[in-house]
């Protein structure tokens, strides 16, 4: 597996290669997706706090959006509850729901924004719940069966699909300087409580808000082939072709399909990267040393 990132960790450097670009993302919303596993590494927590405070202090608006796949698989283990992915979907009943909330919306939403506060910002934690944010109606998939190779419709649960982002809730957040922290738990109009994979509900944050840039922070350097080797670009199609031919699969799965719609909403850019590299989020939107995988429409 090869990282092209430079080996670069002095603060002071990067600030110096930022500060002309600065203004480039001026009063721009950046959505901000941060991985269960790339959350892992304390080291790397503090900095992406730390990069989320000077996103905000350089006059943009960043939006983060968390994971937490890992912790709640530790949490049900813990409870002593099943779980099994389908297609990179968390298969969802009851019991799952009330832990992947208690997790994901309780104390991961509330350790980032912990982080945030700790470097000197100020961040509000919501799920999409709040204010009516985000309304999901259960997720339909349909999964190819390599033992019968045809294309077969699964039960998901509880997974949800969002239909609607609601978002006077984060222009208010944004409007009182606030840095929203969203953790992906969505409604339904049912009244039920749904799970949504978080580079899901990352891409229709941004596409609802016509973000300039959706990052999507993770454990691996970006979209990588057959040998391990990172592809720096890629377009709609090629994505198509990868996911089709096995290239792709598991968590990468909703992650690419999120770059794909984010980009048919009008978002510019999607960039899937390597967010356990110290300051990946600035390294990637003010400086050349951006790596991870771009993909783009065409
Ligand atoms: N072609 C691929 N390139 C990179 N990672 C891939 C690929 N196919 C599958 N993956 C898997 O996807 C994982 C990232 O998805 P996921 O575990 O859901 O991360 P996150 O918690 O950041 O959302 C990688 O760690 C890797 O195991
Ligand atoms: C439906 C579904 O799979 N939901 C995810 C939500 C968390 C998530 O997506 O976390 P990462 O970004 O760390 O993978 C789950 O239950 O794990």
């Amino acid at each position: 597996m090869t990282d092209p990132l430079p080996n670069v960790h002095v603060r002071a450097e990067i600030l110096t290669q930022a500060l002309p670009h600065m203004q480039r993302y001026d009063q721009e919303i950046v959505v901000i997706k941060y991985g269960g596993h790339a959350m892992g590494d304390p080291a790397a927590a503090e900095d992406f706090a730390e990069d989320i405070v000077l996103l905000e202090q350089s006059g943009l608006k960043p939006i983060v959006v968390h994971g937490g796949g890992p912790q709640i698989g530790r949490m049900l283990a813990r409870l002593g509850i099943e779980s099994e992915f389908k297609g990179g979907l968390r298969v969802t009943d009851e019991a799952t729901v009330e832990v992947v909330e208690m997790v994901l919306a309780g104390s991961i939403n509330k350790q980032i924004v912990g982080w945030i506060a700790a470097e000197g910002g100020r961040a509000i934690g919501l799920c999409g719940k709040d204010g009516n944010m985000v309304r999901a109606k259960r997720a339909l998939r349909t999964i190819r069966d390599p033992d019968s190779d045809t294309e077969q419709e699964v039960d998901l649960g509880l997974v949800g699909e969002p239909e609607h982002v609601e978002r006077g809730v984060l222009d208010a957040v944004l409007k009182a300087e606030l840095i929203p922290v969203l953790a992906p738990v969505a409604y339904g109009a049912d009244g039920k409580t749904y799970n949504v994979n978080a580079d899901t509900f990352a891409g229709a944050i941004a596409g609802a808000l016509r973000a300039k840039r959706l990052l999507l922070l993770t454990d691996v350097p970006g979209v990588l082939d057959k040998d391990k080797n990172l592809i720096p670009e890629l377009t709609v199609e090629d994505c198509r072709r990868l996911i089709a031919d096995g290239t792709i699969t598991a968590g990468m799965i909703p992650k690419v399909e999120t770059c794909i719609y984010a980009l048919e909403q009008g978002v510019e850019a999607v960039v899937i990267l390597n967010g356990k590299v110290a300051h990946a989020a600035l390294l990637e939107l003010f400086t050349d040393f951006g790596a991870g995988t771009l993909i783009r429409r065409t």
